[in-house]
């Protein structure tokens, strides 16, 4: 757990992160949203010290930073950001291994854990481990840059746009791709984006900051519900909210009896999709499927809208 209490930073009489208060609980995803320079890469980096804080203090696990150790503070918690930063002379192998080998592993247990890394991120071993970055493409440099910041199991990861530089397509794998991972090792994550659909996508909260301060801190549906002041609503996209709140109810929050005809829709997607489809394939209605494949009742076009209108 991450506990940011009254964080400051000043360069000179300009206050760049003004006076912050928020909690990131154990394998939770926040996001820090807002305009540029608002201070989010700032808040960002005052919580591994790389930055240090003017006046306010950050608690990890209970324990005040400050009094941990610089280098051991790093080592604990896994760095990303944007253009993965790479080292351009290591192998992938070599990049990976950065963090073990300052903690002083043993070889063994560092080809291990950089085989397993590879395997995760969906790389094989044999023809990735020996490449240097230049060698990849943007996607493949960007899982080695997520895949080093895990080598020696940081409980938490900071991410500073870390999918900036990719094109859509592989943006949205990488994204799959990291909540995933992050299900998986219940690593608790703290990101920073431009891209409000990344920000509803992988958090479990959004923090929204503007002019240095934090204006809103709190789950999609609470943004899009209830959004603290103008700027939040005009971030959270006005004409994009209902299909938001589609896209965060999966259509077994609006599963009803009986047939429909089509090809099935599986239970566990989003009504964003659902209605997609619906709209697609000109239907009213089409039956839902569970993970087995069997029907288990329908998706009609009047529940999908109705959990799109405005939360009262
Ligand atoms: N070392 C520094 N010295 C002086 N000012 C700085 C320093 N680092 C950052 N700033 C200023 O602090 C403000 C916040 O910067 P920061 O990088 O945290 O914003 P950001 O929200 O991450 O922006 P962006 O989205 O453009 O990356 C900016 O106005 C920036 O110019």
């Amino acid at each position: 757990m991450i506990e940011i209490e009254n964080l400051t930073k000043r360069y000179g009489d300009t206050t760049v992160v003004d006076d912050v208060t928020m909690t990131v609980e154990e394998g939770a995803i926040a996001v820090i949203v807002g305009t540029s320079g608002a201070g989010k890469s700032t808040l960002l980096r005052m919580i591994n010290r790389l930055v240090e804080p003017t006046s306010g203090r950050v608690l990890i696990d209970g324990q005040d930073t400050r009094s941990i150790p610089e280098d051991a503070l790093r080592h604990r918690i896994g760095y990303v950001i944007q253009g993965h930063g790479l080292f351009p002379h290591r192998t992938v192998a070599g990049n990976i291994a950065t963090v073990p080998r300052l903690l002083g592993w043993d070889a063994k247990r560092i080809a291990q854990r950089v085989d397993e890394l590879l395997n995760l991120f969906q790389l094989d071993p044999a023809e990735f481990a020996g490449k240097y970055p230049h060698e990849l493409s943007g996607g493949q440099q960007q899982r080695v840059g997520v895949a080093r910041a895990l080598a020696a199991r940081p409980a938490l990861l900071l991410m500073d746009e870390p999918f900036g530089a990719l094109d859509p397509v592989i943006r949205s794998k990488a994204q799959d791709d990291l909540l995933a991972i992050q299900r998986r090792l219940g690593t608790t994550i703290v990101l920073v984006t431009h891209d409000m659909e990344e920000a509803f996508h992988l958090g479990d909260r959004i923090a929204v900051m503007d002019g240095a301060r934090l204006l809103q801190y709190g789950t999609a549906a609470e943004l899009l519900a209830r959004p603290a002041e103008g700027f939040v609503e005009r971030l959270v996209g006005t004409a994009e909210r209902p299909f938001r709140l589609l896209s965060l109810a999966s259509v077994r929050d609006a599963l009803e009896p009986g047939p429909a005809e089509g090809e099935p829709v599986p239970v566990s997607a989003s009504l964003r999709d659902a209605l997609s489809k619906l709209i697609w394939t000109g239907r009213d209605a089409l039956p839902v499927a569970d993970e087995a494949g069997a029907v288990i009742g329908r998706i009609g076009i009047g529940g999908i809208l109705l959990r799109g209108r405005r939360p009262s």
